[in-house]
């Protein structure tokens, strides 16, 4: 099913805040692939702002064309207002998918090296501190693990002291806990003031670190607004799951919609609380139960037709 421009919906949760960036009506064709048909939001200051999609959908494309990396073949991007000039190329920071790395350079000496590109200079002792890059400043790059890489890059991101961040998949190969590890520094650098725009298509990954989010899918945003507003406007449903013996004699007299698959049966409800006070009140036995709460990826399915890891 192909998303519908005019079905899009986009949620603010925002107030009166301002714009960092405004990206308005983006397109971008590569001969007979259009990678970005009409892609138009703005980044509030101070927000982490996801481009969640799957593979293919023109989350890359549309930030690189932000980032000036390529050109697009339509459309208006706005830096504080106006056009991208040096002063945007001096207030950005850009963290690739893909950046080589000098192998017989350590920690330090890339650090070192790649600041003195820099007019403005970030503070390299407390970056370096942030980054949690401290035992491995004498590492060559070759010697580092997936997670340390990734930390190495966010920092090399950070050098300029940026106003504005932007990380493509910064957690993609990683390990559940190197991962947890990196979020927990984007949301540091966050809260440190430094706006944030990221494309991932790990729903944990947007629930967890983004503000705002743009749903994309086949060169089109179809859902914009915060994760807990795109999920509670979409997806209100929870589902509890409970095996179809516990049930014995109850089903009947539920008020909420049920479906029952062999042995297990599964309730929808709105409302988790009221639902679990039925089933015990009809002496069912609840220490077997699984409640799946909605998540984005639950959004995305609904909009798309399409799960995000097909
Ligand atoms: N240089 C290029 N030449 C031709 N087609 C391209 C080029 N770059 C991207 N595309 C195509 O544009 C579409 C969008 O690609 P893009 O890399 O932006 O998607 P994505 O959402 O970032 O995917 P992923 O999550 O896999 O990185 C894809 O169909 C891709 O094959």
């Amino acid at each position: 099913m192909r998303p519908d421009p005019a079905a899009r919906h986009v949620i603010y949760d925002f107030g009166s805040t301002m714009a960092l960036l405004d990206v308005l009506n983006l397109q971008k064709r590569f001969r007979s692939t259009m990678a970005v048909q009409d892609v138009s939001f703005s980044v509030e200051t101070g927000s982490c702002f996801g481009l969640l999609g799957p593979n293919g959908a023109g989350k890359t494309t549309t930030m690189e064309i932000i980032e000036q990396i390529i050109p697009p073949s339509g459309g208006t991007i706005l830096y504080k207002g106006g056009q991208r000039d040096q002063l945007f190329r001096e207030e950005i920071g850009i963290q690739f998918q893909h950046t080589s790395l000098l192998n017989f350079l350590s920690v330090r000496e890339t650090l070192d090296c790649y600041r003195a590109l820099y007019r403005t200079q970030a503070d390299l002792a407390e970056l370096i501190e942030r980054c949690d890059l401290t035992p491995l400043l004498e590492r060559r790059n070759n010697q580092l693990s997936g997670g340390q890489r990734q930390r190495l890059m966010l920092a090399l991101s950070l050098l300029n002291r940026p106003q504005l961040v932007f990380l493509d998949e910064p957690s993609t190969g990683l390990d559940p806990q190197s991962r947890r590890h990196l979020w927990q520094i984007v949301q540091d650098i966050k809260a440190g003031g430094t706006t944030i725009m990221m494309t991932t298509h790990s729903m944990e990954e947007a629930q967890f670190l983004c503000d705002m989010i743009a749903i994309m899918d086949q060169g089109l945003i179809v859902a914009e607004g915060s994760p807990r507003r795109l999920i509670t406007t979409y997806c209100k449903t929870n589902t509890i799951t409970l095996s179809h013996a516990s049930t014995a004699g109850c089903l009947e007299t539920l008020s909420m919609p049920y479906s029952v698959d062999g042995g297990s049966v599964a309730i929808h409800t709105e409302d988790v609380d009221t639902t679990l006070k039925e089933l015990l009140s009809c002496g069912v036995n609840l220490s077997e139960m699984a409640v799946h709460s909605a998540n984005l990826e639950d959004v995305f399915l609904h909009l798309t037709g399409k799960k995000l890891r097909d």
